[in-house]
């Protein structure tokens, strides 16, 4: 089974050139003719039971021959009109996702949407295949890719997707100047003494010159590379004490600091008129204090707008209370500065703050229970007074991402399945826009007794996507900190540069198939009980599936 039969020329591949990690030892499946192809991935199965690490893929054309608006119209052969995702699902389906499973693409000369082609990103393609009659040639006779194959390439790239390049050298191609060359504008021969130079040089010095001239990763994203992709569970920082390289890690974040130092400056100013600002002191209280970096931004607020301060720290964390003395001693905070050493749920104040100031936000909002806290905070804060955050709403997306979903089915039990993960999000496709799932508003309207939520969600696959699998959703969360100063993570309006919060994943425990047109119907709970809260969520269409993490018995955050 080892190569493929149907090429009968070497193929080359950019794998040592580009250090991409490569999943070999690999077989590469020519794709089953049709969908019915239950005989073939029967016989897959088979040899997957049998293989340790071995990996099977599964070559697929991409080509989806509906037009940009989903009708689907027969190609100029007259052949039925196929979309080949259909094909590599249902073959998957009857192999059970089975992780040594993976999708090798066809890249042909006319690509399909870019809303179908992106669904692609969210399943274990590991090798994009481009035959040489796919290229161009540019005006000096060399090979060359249309903008959006180019545009695919580097999104394969940035997929750490192996690029292998088949078929002939087409007879026009100049020999002797590789086409990076021709691209540099530098005419040195790449032949190298001696050596037959490879009919598909040029092609593989194109693909070469279009990695090297890739942006390079930002420091950001490259200090998070070994997040990609990997599940985290949650924090709990109400249940549990935060570490110190914890708070460390949060307080790098400069962005955040700056968004709030803002939302305070703006609230002071609307609190203070200017000719009172030298007899008014203003009481802000930093609920949930940590090592105190809201109470620096407060403090600059203060002196940025000219404001009289006096700030309340408040925090439970023993640790992080012996850390905030220590800041107090060297900044020269004592005056200005009271610690407190309490819950705020709990903690009798002396007086009533003017602004409360907190961060106890999760990659959902509210699911590191900042509801709960700020209602027991609400008590201290004047009747008039501000909270920074003043809301804060969730966000939900349907997800392919067949990676987390096999990373979770490993653990074989329903626990890993019923749980929401904190991940950097790579290996992902996301379907259609976000949507607002719950928000919470402070200080809180009297007349809202319970933080307990529901709704009902109706989402719709773009009709030029095609089918997709739903692995589960993403979470992300907006705040409002002050007026126009918000912070967030939500993709469309995500602050820049602020890397405190990753996405937040939800599973399901069976993957959906969802065609374009037909809604994708999500329920969602954030149910609350006496010492923990907790979501539940479940889908009804386009078919239901159980309804996840019942009663909490799975995931769950302490009160
Ligand atoms: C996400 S951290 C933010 C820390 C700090 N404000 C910052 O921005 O770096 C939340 C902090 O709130 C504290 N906290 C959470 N719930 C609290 C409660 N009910 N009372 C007091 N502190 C709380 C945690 O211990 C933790 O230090």
């Amino acid at each position: 089974m080892k190569g493929n039969k149907q090429e009968p020329h070497a193929a080359v591949t950019l794998h040592s050139f580009l250090s991409i990690t490569c999943s070999f030892p690999a077989c590469l499946l020519p794709a089953p003719k049709g969908v019915a192809c239950a005989n073939y991935a029967r016989c897959v199965n088979q040899i997957l039971q049998n293989l340790s690490n071995m990996q099977l893929w599964l070559r697929i054309p991409l080509e989806k021959s509906d037009d940009d608006d989903g009708n689907r119209s027969p190609n100029s052969m007259g052949e039925e009109p196929r979309d080949s995702w259909e094909m590599w699902n249902s073959f998957r389906t009857l192999g059970e996702h089975h992780s040594q499973l993976s999708v090798a693409l066809d890249v042909l000369s006319s690509l399909p949407s870019v809303n179908s082609l992106a669904r692609w990103f969210g399943e274990p393609v590991r090798a994009a295949i481009i035959n040489s009659n796919s290229f161009l040639t540019n005006a000096r006779g060399y090979p060359c890719l249309s903008k959006r194959h180019q545009n695919l390439l580097t999104e394969c790239f940035n997929h750490s997707i192996q690029i292998v390049i088949s078929g002939q050298q087409m007879q026009n191609i100049p020999t002797g100047t590789s086409v990076s060359n021709s691209h540099n504008s530098n005419n040195q021969s790449e032949d190298v003494e001696g050596m037959q130079r490879h009919p598909l040089r040029s092609y593989l010095d194109y693909i070469a010159y279009l990695y090297q001239k890739m942006d390079p990763l930002p420091e950001q994203e490259r200090f998070e590379l070994g997040y990609r992709d990997y599940l985290q569970s949650p924090l709990q920082p109400l249940m549990d004490n935060l570490e110190a390289q914890t708070y460390e890690t949060f307080e790098k974040d400069t962005t955040k600091y700056i968004q709030y130092q803002r939302a305070v400056a703006k609230a002071l100013v609307d609190r203070v008129p200017d000719e009172k600002a030298s007899t008014i002191t203003t009481v802000l209280m930093v609920v949930g204090a940590g090592r105190g970096p809201l109470v620096r931004a407060s403090l600059q607020a203060a002196e940025e707008t000219g404001r009289k301060l006096k700030v309340y720290a408040v925090e439970k964390n023993p640790n992080a209370i012996v850390t905030l003395h220590s800041l107090l001693k060297i900044e020269g905070w004592e005056k200005l500065v009271t610690i407190v050493s309490s819950d705020m749920r709990c903690w009798d104040a002396p007086e009533k703050a003017d602004i409360l100031v907190s961060e106890l936000l999760g990659s959902f909002g509210d699911n590191e229970l900042s509801p709960e806290c700020l209602d027991g905070a609400q008590r201290f804060l004047k009747e008039d007074g501000i909270s920074i955050p003043s809301s804060y709403t969730s966000f939900f997306q349907p997800v392919t991402a067949s990676k987390l979903y096999n990373d979770i089915k490993s653990h074989k039990d329903l626990v890993h399945f019923e749980t929401a993960y904190v991940v950097k999000f790579h290996r992902v496709a996301r379907l259609t826009s976000p949507q607002p799932v719950f928000t919470f508003n402070h200080p809180e309207d009297s007349t809202r007794k319970s933080n307990h939520r529901y709704t009902k969600l109706l989402f719709e696959i773009p009709t030029d996507t095609g089918s997709a699998l739903v692995h589960g959703f993403a979470g992300y969360f907006d705040s409002v900190l002050y007026k126009d100063v918000h912070l967030g993570i939500e993709p469309s309006t995500a602050t820049p540069n602020m890397f405190s919060w990753f996405p937040i994943f939800f599973p399901l425990r069976t993957p959906m198939c969802v065609q374009p047109g037909i809604p994708l119907e999500v329920h969602i709970w954030r149910c609350c009980g006496t010492s923990k809260v907790w979501y539940e969520w479940g889908v009804t269409s386009p078919s239901s599936s159980p309804i996840h993490n019942c009663n909490g018995r799975s995931y769950w955050v302490g009160l």
